[in-house]
């Protein structure tokens, strides 16, 4: 045995409870040596008297164990009965509950092991059964539980430390129960109990801490009392009283019968706590509502008091501040009690606020002058306001108005409308278009997408932007005028025929065979005084649509050639249609009536069938039969003319600045830009500043068709002007102004914003819109170029080409303009996949090799439609080989002498090719054609030679013209047979 009490002096120090230190001093003052290190060993010896001395000190400390967990209220709570069971249920740790036992077991003999321990104090208990033999049996089962380390001696002081265990035991329920929640010291015995807790006990025991003194005091209390009998009783007693505790916070669902008290540990412990938080939240604010707010020092008064009490607690809550009687002031205050905290209000102060507040809630005080004058005020508001809704919906609708030029791009209609792009681009998808942020659009899908918007589009030119430079007419001014005719009808109907005679027999003897300008206007004087008329001689209707186009109604009377052994063609009812759009009257000339086929009867019933009746058949227009060739019945016609001009009552003011419309403009090298303009009113004279389209000037001389100079032109009177700064586009409006600075100022003024407009389109036409077409496949453009020589017959070349477009093939205008085809055309068609179409202009010898390195198809003509026909021919696919033009030698012009009786002869140089005798030739001056026709002669030095090859001399002269100059191309040509390339 005594060997078996050797120990190590760590354990004996965990055993005793008590330190190291002291082990060691004690033991050295009994004669032992040990070292003062945990693991040193201690004899039984040793063992013995420590155990000896400081047995009470291990006692304690197992008491304290055992007692401390839980399981003691377990254990007492045992008796109601739902509980024990489900925790031993759960553990089944029957060997904890033997511990209990022993504490509890003495009062609660039936529920204990089968060993009862009589009265055995804990710490007895708690000796191992092998060791003391004089312990009561239920000590034995005790020390199951402490199996590690107890090997002390139980017998030897049973009396001391029972009362002594007593109390620390009774104590320690205290501390230890306070201790459960927050962690237990002890581990071996403690744990198992607090593991089982959870499922019924723990919340009882965690939620003692929140209030855990009070509840524990009372029923700590009486133990001492308890205790203070006999060490038995009191060992059954005390653990009796302790279990009661519990039992009596069981009890304390019971609040009635401690109203005071704060409710100790109960099942209804928690709602306590809640309750008690929520009061103090809540009730927080009625004691500052009661201090703090003013307007309820009685209310809060009152509510002070009933927090005083407890119970009322709940009713502050809700009614605390309605206990002080004045319900709707708390309300009030409460808003106030931020700002004024300390104010002092005085009754009257609050009497006031109340009514007012009162007053404001029933609306009560809107009554009388007060209100009667808020009303009118209102009243002039809405007025005021539904007169600015009115104004608002006005500029609205004029804001709705878009006032564009063609060809806006989509991202600047999105900002007119103020409207994001995207949705611009989506519309235009709806309705089958794909279009890119700059890409333009063309006045019907503006029209159409401006619409989706709400908006209506109103389209300008940059002229109607302007002031009006005419000057108002008096009606007194105003005196008749000669009327302007134009000459339309099919294609070799007779039409320059038809001028033509009417301009041989009215040209003034001496003049004729003299070379007529082409001017693009005529004036003829009618024998026997009869008066004047102007004859526009431009190429078809398609000038004159150019014009009517460009805002320019010149036109008095149109005259329809149809020859009368034919019929009424396509062309003819364009003419007339063209005609009927402009409104004005209509002379038909049946033509070639003296051809055998001649059948004028045939025409006036083609013509009725057209809902267009002549004078004859009843209708209201006239006809004459004539023969252009032979001139007959044509003085006839001009009588109709002016009897048609007579009923039009044609009138205008000569006596002011002139305004009129430019029919053609053209660079002529010696003089400059020459611009053939037609007075329509005014008188235009030397001298005057001049505006037209984009263009100013100051006329430096004025001449007639004839190239005589005149010093003024009156109404109707086509007239050529020298002096203009550029050349302005047929239709353009043509004014004399005050001043040339007034003028120069317009001019500017347009050109920017036509150069702006014009380079915007053209970028965007020819990149952006082929570009997308041809991605979007199955639909092929022809995209052209046009130059020509003058302005009317590049308009009237356009307007033909344009037309043929079809539903396959869309006809492009990429760019037109008078000139020599240059470089930057060619490159323009290169980026454009266009062709140039030349009429009676040719390319420079740049462009000429840039096309051939680009592959760019140039088109020359001489006639408008044979450009026309070719080009409809090849997009009908009948391109067949056909005869056309080839240039075969360039001749450059280097000296030019006069002979009389012969004319001009040049010497001159073969560039390249080689010029024969019968060669066709063309003078292009500046690239522009001037004169079409054949050589008189040609020779090397003064012998007549068939032909002459590149690099040598020769001279010429040329049939019936006679204005070469030195520098001018003698171009030869003749006509071979060649494959299309269209
Ligand atoms: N027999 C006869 N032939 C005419 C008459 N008028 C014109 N011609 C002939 O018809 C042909 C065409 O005449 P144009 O005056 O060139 O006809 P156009 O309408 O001016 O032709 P384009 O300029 O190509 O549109 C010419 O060969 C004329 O000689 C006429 O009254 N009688």
């Amino acid at each position: 045995m005594s060997e078996d009490k050797s120990i190590k002096l760590i354990k004996a120090v965990k055993e005793l409870n008590i330190g190291m230190g002291t082990i060691v001093d004690f033991l050295a003052g009994k004669g032992f040596k040990v070292e003062k290190q945990p693991m040193a060993k201690l004899s039984n010896d040793m063992y013995s008297a420590l155990l000896k001395e400081f047995a009470v000190d291990k006692s304690i400390k197992e008491e304290a164990k055992q007692i401390s967990i839980g399981k003691i209220r377990k254990e007492d709570a045992g008796f109601p009965a739902d509980k024990q069971p489900e925790v031993r249920r759960s553990r089944g740790d029957f060997e904890n509950e033997e511990i209990l036992i022993k504490n509890a077991g003495q009062f609660n003999a039936p529920a204990a092991q089968p060993k009862p321990a009589p009265a055995p104090a804990a710490p007895a208990a708690e000796r191992p059964e092998s060791q003391n033999q004089d312990a009561l049996p239920g000590v034995k089962v005790v020390g199951k539980i402490d199996l590690n380390n107890l090997h002390a001696k139980p017998p030897v002081t049973e009396n001391k430390p029972e009362p002594q265990v007593e109390k620390p035991v009774a104590e320690e329920v205290k501390p230890v129960a306070q201790l459960e929640a927050a962690k237990p010291a002890e581990p071996e015995v403690v744990k198992p109990p607090v593991a089982e807790a959870p499922p019924a006990v723990a919340p009882v025991a965690e939620k003692a801490p929140a209030a855990p003194a009070p509840t524990q005091k009372p029923a700590a209390t009486p133990e001492p009392q308890a205790e203070a009998a006999s060490e038995d009783n009191e060992v059954i007693r005390a653990k009796a009283e302790r279990l009661s505790g519990p039992n009596i916070v069981g009890r304390i669902t019971l609040p009635v019968n401690e109203p005071k008290r704060n409710p100790v540990a109960s099942s209804s412990n928690t709602n306590a706590d809640h309750k008690r938080k929520r009061k103090r939240k809540e009730g927080g604010p009625n004691p500052q509502q009661g201090t703090g707010t003013p307007g309820t020092n009685q209310g809060g008064g009152q509510g002070n008091n009933n927090n005083n009490n407890n119970r009322p607690d709940f009713r502050n809550n809700r009614p605390g501040g309605q206990g002080g009687g004045v319900g709707r002031p708390d309300f009030r205050n409460r808003n106030a009690t931020p700002s004024t905290p300390k104010e002092e209000p005085t009754e009257k102060d609050i009497q006031d606020q109340i009514k007012a507040t009162l007053a404001r809630l029933s609306g009560a005080g809107k009554s009388g002058k007060f209100a009667q004058r808020a009303k009118f005020r209102r009243q002039k508001r809405d007025d005021v306001a539904a007169n600015a809704d009115e104004l608002a919906m006005e500029q609205e609708a004029q804001s709705r108005v878009l006032k564009v030029t063609e060809f806006v791009t989509a991202n600047e209609l999105a900002i007119m409308m103020d409207v994001q792009v995207t949705q611009i681009i989506s519309t235009c998808m709806s309705l089958g278009m794909f279009v890119s942020i700059n890409q333009r659009l063309d006045a019907e899908t503006l029209s159409i997408v401006a619409e989706e918007f709400g908006y209506k589009v109103e389209f300008v030119k940059p002229q109607d932007e302007e002031a009006n430079l005419d000057q108002e007419d008096e009606p007194e001014d105003l005196i008749p005028r000669a009327p302007i005719v134009t000459i339309m009808g099919h294609v070799d109907h007779g039409k320059t025929s038809l001028l033509d005679f009417i301009r041989k027999t009215n040209v003034i003897g001496g003049e004729a065979g003299g070379i007529t300008q082409h001017i693009g206007a005529y004036e003829v004087t009618l024998p026997g005084d009869k008066g004047k008329i102007t004859f526009l001689d431009t190429p078809g209707h398609e000038a004159f649509t150019a014009m009517r186009a460009r805002g320019a109604q010149v036109t008095d009377i149109v005259i329809i050639v149809i020859a009368a052994d034919d019929s009424v063609m396509p062309q003819t009812r364009e003419a007339i249609n063209h005609a009927q759009a402009a409104g004005a009257p209509i002379i038909f000339a049946f033509n070639k009536i003296d051809r055998p086929g001649a059948n004028a009867d045939k025409i006036r019933e083609q013509l009725s069938a057209m809902n267009i009746l002549v004078e004859e058949w009843g209708g209201k227009y006239q006809t004459q039969e004539i023969s252009a060739k032979s001139g007959l019945n044509i003085e006839l016609l001009l009588e109709k003319i002016l009897l048609e001009a007579e009923l039009l009552e044609l009138k205008a003011n000569p006596n002011k600045r002139a305004v009129g419309t430019v029919i053609e403009a053209a660079l002529d090298k010696g003089r400059g830009i020459v611009t053939t303009i037609l007075v329509q009113s005014g008188r235009l004279k030397v001298g005057d500043p001049i505006l037209a389209g984009c263009y100013s000037g100051r006329v430096k001389a004025l001449t007639n068709e004839r190239g005589q100079r005149v010093e003024s032109a009156g109404p109707s009177t086509p007239v050529q002007v020298l002096g203009m700064q550029g050349a302005p586009t047929a239709g353009d409006k043509f004014n004399a102004l005050e001043s040339e600075v007034e003028a120069r100022e317009i001019a500017n003024k347009r050109m920017q914003l036509q150069r702006e407009q014009g380079l915007r389109t053209q970028k965007h036409i020819t990149l952006d819109e082929i570009g997308r077409r041809l991605a979007v496949g199955n639909f092929k453009e022809l995209n052209l170029i046009v130059k020509g020589d003058v302005d009317g017959s590049i308009e009237a070349l356009s307007d033909s080409l344009l037309k043929l477009s079809t539903e396959q093939i869309q006809v492009n205008i990429v760019s037109k303009a008078v000139g020599q085809i240059s470089e930057s055309d060619v490159l323009l068609a290169s980026a454009s996949d266009a062709i140039i179409i030349g009429f009676q202009v040719r390319p420079s010898g740049g462009a000429r090799k840039l096309a051939e390195q680009e592959q760019i198809d140039i088109r020359l003509y001489s006639i408008i439609y044979d450009a026309i026909n070719e080009i409809k021919a090849a997009m009908e696919g009948m391109l067949a080989p056909e005869y056309e033009e080839k240039i075969v030698a360039n001749v450059e012009i280097r000296e030019t002498f006069k002979i009389s009786k012969v004319g001009t002869i040049a010497g001159c140089m073969v560039l390249d090719g080689k010029i024969t005798r019968n060669s066709k030739i063309r003078i292009v001056r500046e690239g522009v054609v001037i004169y079409t026709g054949e050589l008189a002669s040609l020779k090397r030095y003064k012998d007549d030679v068939k032909e002459v090859a590149t690099g040598y001399e020769c001279g010429l002269n040329i049939n019936n013209f006679n204005n070469i100059e030195v520098g001018d191309i003698v171009e030869a040509y003749e006509n071979v047979e060649v494959k299309r390339k269209l």
